[in-house]
């Protein structure tokens, strides 16, 4: 016995020693710097998952180690430009498979998961309709009926002499969420005002940490995700019939009743078949609609979120802003997609500032060598060897002071062109940031709903400046939110939002004040009327 059990012992230690030699030793990214854990485990990057602080190791990271980090056995981080241009705008390069985790039960790939490349191309086709620009005109008096909603929130909150603090978390969360059901299924789910229907906007808050642990540290999914589908199969199972409802409803309407994913897709398939190249309408709905709103409900309400904490902190910005919007328009229904819109330069310079130092997803957009593709993949002047998967961390690009001088200050003026006079260097500089501006990510998988989120978040914001002003909320609860002195580093810059990395990024507050400006509040009654 005691024998069989030496060999046993034996048998793991020359296992440790031999997995420990090969990653540090033999390993084609033996001689790249990272922590020591990184290297030899992902159980480094999935131990970051869990703590939601992803988008923080790999800034810290990055100051320690340098620009290309080894973060995990098989992974390289980099933290330049040229690994932007080199990684998400080559031709070599597909989506790492990590991106299957994501998927809804594993099945069917969306746009989003989709890894071959044509079919990729057919699925990004065919939602590309549904949110271009044109279409979004389509679609505005809609996305303006939700604001409408959001905004009668906000002046329910507004009593004369004692104010209620309204968590903007929520609010934003559900506005998104009620926009894009809209958007992919003609569907009220009126999440901001019935407590009842918002099992969707919980449900993916509860999934995201856990699909992101899998991407980070794949080998826990064998063994966490039964676990997982126990413990939920209750809300798995509501959740399910939720969606199966919503989904045969709008079946059971004419393709054109609606202007949603549905009509649009409907309309192709009308013209044939083979025009939609094979995709069924069944899969579009469950696949496609799901992963919209996932993906694009959580990010757009993470940002308009975010725009309000900033400017609750800055108020310089703030009275800009203010002045902005309340002279440039004359009415709050005059405030839609436009050339006044269009005009509003210090707006976007708000929303992109805000997009960078507060990316909706912080992390590492995870790619690879496209496998068919012969060529070599050469990054930033490094060859990556087969297999390795490779990325810009968001939050630490836009973070580099490189790019961004004086990274963790709020300056949308560093938006605004023409604000000081500019040498070719300075010019240079200015070419180089924006390139660096990475929210939406780049390439042939880069966000195809960002003429979308831009609209939203300029409409929401325009109107609510429009029709109120705003402060953080007195005492303890103003801070909610905001990083905490003493902290763990990252952690601890007081007027730094905080993101709770998931891919998509979770967060808290901020806590606002809301105060109606004069009586233009009646209009807003009308016009939701
Ligand atoms: C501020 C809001 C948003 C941000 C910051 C954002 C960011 C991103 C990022 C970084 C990606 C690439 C993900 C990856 O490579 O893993 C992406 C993909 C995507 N986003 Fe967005 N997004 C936003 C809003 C939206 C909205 C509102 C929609 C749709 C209405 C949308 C539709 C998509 C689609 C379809 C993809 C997949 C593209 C592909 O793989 O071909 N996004 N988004």
């Amino acid at each position: 016995m005691d024998t069989i059990f030496q060999y046993i012992v034996c048998f793991i230690i020359a296992l440790f020693v031999a997995v420990v030699g090969n990653r540090l030793v033999i390993h084609p990214l033996r001689a790249y710097p990272g922590p020591l854990l990184g290297r030899l485990t992902n159980g480094y990057a999935g131990w970051h998952a869990i703590k939601g602080d992803v988008h923080l190791m790999t800034y810290r990271d990055h100051l320690k180690y340098g620009p290309v980090v080894r973060q995990a056995p098989n992974r390289l981080v980099f933290n330049t430009l040229a690994a932007v241009q080199d990684i998400y705008l080559s031709p070599l390069i597909a989506k790492a498979p990590i991106y299957t985790f994501t998927r809804f039960r594993g099945v069917t790939p969306s746009v989003f998961t989709a890894l071959d490349k044509p079919d990729h191309r057919r699925r990004r086709r065919a939602v590309g309709q549904a949110i271009s620009e044109r279409s979004m005109r389509s679609f505005e008096p809609t996305m303006l009926s939700q604001i409408d909603v959001f905004l009668l929130q906000l002046l329910r909150s507004c009593r004369p002499n004692q104010p209620q603090v309204v968590d903007m978390t929520p609010r934003c969360k559900y506005l998104a969420m009620d926009i894009i059901g809209h958007l992919a299924f003609g569907h009220a789910f009126r999440t901001q005002t019935d407590e009842t229907l918002r099992l969707i906007p919980r449900a993916f808050a509860g999934l995201n940490p856990v699909v992101y642990l899998f991407m980070n540290w794949p080998k826990t999914h064998r063994l966490v995700d039964p676990a997982v589908q126990w413990l939920l199969r209750a809300r798995v199972g509501a959740f399910r019939r939720v969606l199966a409802g919503v989904v045969s409803d709008r079946m059971a309407l004419p393709r054109d009743a609606k202007h949603d994913l549905y009509s649009l897709v409907a309309t192709d398939e009308r013209v044939g078949q083979a025009q939609l190249e094979g995709i069924r309408r069944s899969e579009i709905w469950g696949r496609r609609v799901f992963f919209l709103m996932r993906v694009c409900g959580t990010t757009t309400g993470t940002a308009i979120c975010s725009v309000f904490y900033y400017l609750s902190r800055y108020s310089a910005a703030y009275a800009r802003l203010a002045s902005e919007i309340r002279t440039t328009f004359s009415s709050g229904s005059e405030i839609r997609q436009g050339p006044q819109l269009a005009s509003c330069k210090y707006l976007r310079a708000v929303i992109d500032e805000t997009l960078r130092i507060c990316p909706p997803t912080p992390g590492v957009m995870w790619r690879e060598k496209d496998p068919l593709s012969p060529e070599p993949l050469v990054v930033d002047g490094h060859v990556i060897p087969p297999g390795t998967l490779v990325g810009v961390g968001t939050y630490s690009l836009m973070h580099n002071p490189e790019y961004f001088p004086e990274p963790f200050s709020f300056r949308p003026q560093r938006w605004l062109d023409g604000a000081v006079e500019e040498g070719p260097k300075e010019k240079e500089a200015r070419t180089a940031m924006r390139r660096a501006f990475i929210p939406f990510s780049l390439g042939d998988r880069g966000c195809a709903g960002k003429a979308v989120a831009y609209l939203e978040m300029s409409l929401t914001v325009a109107k609510t400046l429009w029709y109120f002003d705003f402060e953080k909320a007195p005492a303890e609860a103003g801070d909610v939110g905001s990083g905490r002195r003493g902290a763990t580093e990252g952690r601890d810059r007081p007027d730094e939002y905080q993101l709770h990395d998931s891919f998509m990024a979770d967060h808290q507050g901020p806590n606002l004040v809301f105060r109606a400006r004069a009586d233009y509040w009646g209009d807003l009654i009308k016009t939701s009327e």
